[in-house]
């Protein structure tokens, strides 16, 4: 005899086979306590798919209408406990490392990583705009090197060779890198990718030279734009990903000051009310998204779609020539250079803040972050932080827009990018 106890359960046990369309599986704990039944419901945490076998038998008592022994339920509570303590306890990785500014201008940033075993500390620029890892190594000729740390293959126990691939990088500066392929257990900020593609450079161009502080570049665009060939390898983030908290990296830069990355966690602490979200297309693999408007200064707001790239390893903004001579029609002085090379003013001028929008939100860029930096030491003509994209073929909000908040890079389907006031 099938008692109302045992008829209610089973209206619990929803077969798995529906399991996918429901939101992450309730566990219901059963506890008897003298015939009573009281139902603890759980949800899975993160949704982790549970079999639990006693809870199978206990479905096929009920199937052929025979009242389940005791034991039976008692099981199916026993092993939907281990379960749930289980999930628990699995450990969800994170990471978080700074964001160092590599001179007095942020011209870029760069974050303590290691590679291999032994660990060798390299200090790269973690770049949204581009999808390659690639680091000065043992087998960049010298005299490409000047200053930078190296990473070598050869003093690490768990490089490998990926045998035949090569790659070859260039920026939109003019400047790049080529040449050959490890693996190797790499880390940021405590963040551990075993086998990482570590794309080691045998040619370097003059400006990587020039710039000792920085050792080469994680790219944390999407992996569609990884240059190794025959097969394209995954970028740091794809490789962490699945064993993230949540499918997410954040960016928090900062002006003249050290700011972070964080992977697999959002940190409410660095950031003011609400993020805003916004679409992003990831293809051809860049992060992009629009602008809903702009304004400088206190001037009004003016509402329009302007699509872009959210891209860290990019100094400055670089917007459409008709908002940027908006921009430099409040500035006293100011002109659109051919010698120069783009705006330039007088460092003296009162410079108008610059203010983007993201959907409803709005984040307001100091004057301060587009005095970007005097022409030369002992000039008094200073470059502007904010300049035309015209002969780029895109808008790049790079960096003086994206340290004027906290930017949220989210993996999840669809790809979305989050913006907060800090
Ligand atoms: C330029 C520049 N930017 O940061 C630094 C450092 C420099 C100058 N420095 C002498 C050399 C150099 C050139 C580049 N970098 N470093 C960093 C990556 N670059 C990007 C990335 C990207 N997403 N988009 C465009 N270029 C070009």
């Amino acid at each position: 005899m099938v008692s109302l106890t045992d008829l209610f359960l089973a209206s619990l046990l929803v077969p798995t086979s529906l399991g996918s369309a429901l939101p992450p599986r309730i566990i219901d704990t059963i506890d008897q306590r003298g015939g009573r039944v009281t139902l603890k419901q759980v949800r899975n945490p993160r949704g982790h798919k549970a079999f639990n076998p006693a809870r199978a038998t206990y479905r096929t008592f009920l199937k052929y209408g025979v009242p389940a022994p005791d034991y039976i339920k008692k099981a199916v509570a026993h092993i939907d406990e281990e379960q749930e303590e289980a999930f628990a306890r699995i450990k969800r990785d994170t990471g978080s490392a700074a964001a160092i500014p590599i001179n007095e201008v942020d011209i870029a940033y760069v974050t303590p990583v290691t590679i291999g075993t032994p660990p060798q500390t390299l200090m790269l620029d973690l770049d949204t705009g581009s999808s390659d890892l690639w680091v000065f190594s043992s087998l960049t000729p010298s005299n490409q090197v000047r200053g930078q740390e190296i990473y070598s293959p050869t003093k690490s126990s768990t490089s490998k060779l990926l045998s035949g691939h090569t790659w070859s990088i260039r920026y939109g500066d003019g400047s790049g890198s080529r040449g050959t392929v490890y693996t190797d257990n790499f880390t940021i900020g405590g963040l551990e990718v075993k086998s990482q593609a570590v794309q080691a450079a045998l040619e370097v161009s003059s400006s990587f030279t020039q710039e000792q502080s920085l050792d080469g570049l994680v790219g944390l665009g999407f992996s569609a734009l990884n240059t190794v060939r025959p097969s394209s390898q995954l970028t740091f983030f794809d490789n962490a990903r699945p064993n993230l908290d949540e499918e997410v990296f954040t960016a928090d830069l900062k002006y003249h000051a050290t700011g972070s990355y964080d992977f697999g966690f959002i940190d409410s602490k660095k950031y003011a009310g609400n993020i805003t979200y916004t679409a992003v297309q990831q293809s051809p693999g860049y992060w992009t998204h629009s602008l809903s408007g702009y304004s400088v200064g206190s001037g009004a707001f003016q509402a329009s779609q302007i699509s872009g790239i959210s891209d860290t390893g990019t100094t400055l903004l670089y917007l459409p020539t008709a908002i940027v001579t908006a921009y430099y029609r409040q500035v006293q002085g100011a002109q659109n250079s051919q010698y120069y090379g783009g705006y330039v003013f007088p460092c003296s001028s009162t410079l108008p803040t610059f203010t983007f929008g993201i959907e409803g939100a709005r984040f307001t860029i100091p004057a301060s972050y587009i005095n970007y930096t005097r022409i030369s030491p002992t000039s008094t003509t200073c470059y502007g932080g904010l300049q035309s994209s015209s002969g780029l073929g895109i808008n790049i909000f790079g960096d003086v827009a994206l340290k004027a908040a906290f930017v949220v890079f989210s993996g999840t389907n669809p790809p979305r990018i989050g913006f907060a006031i800090k």
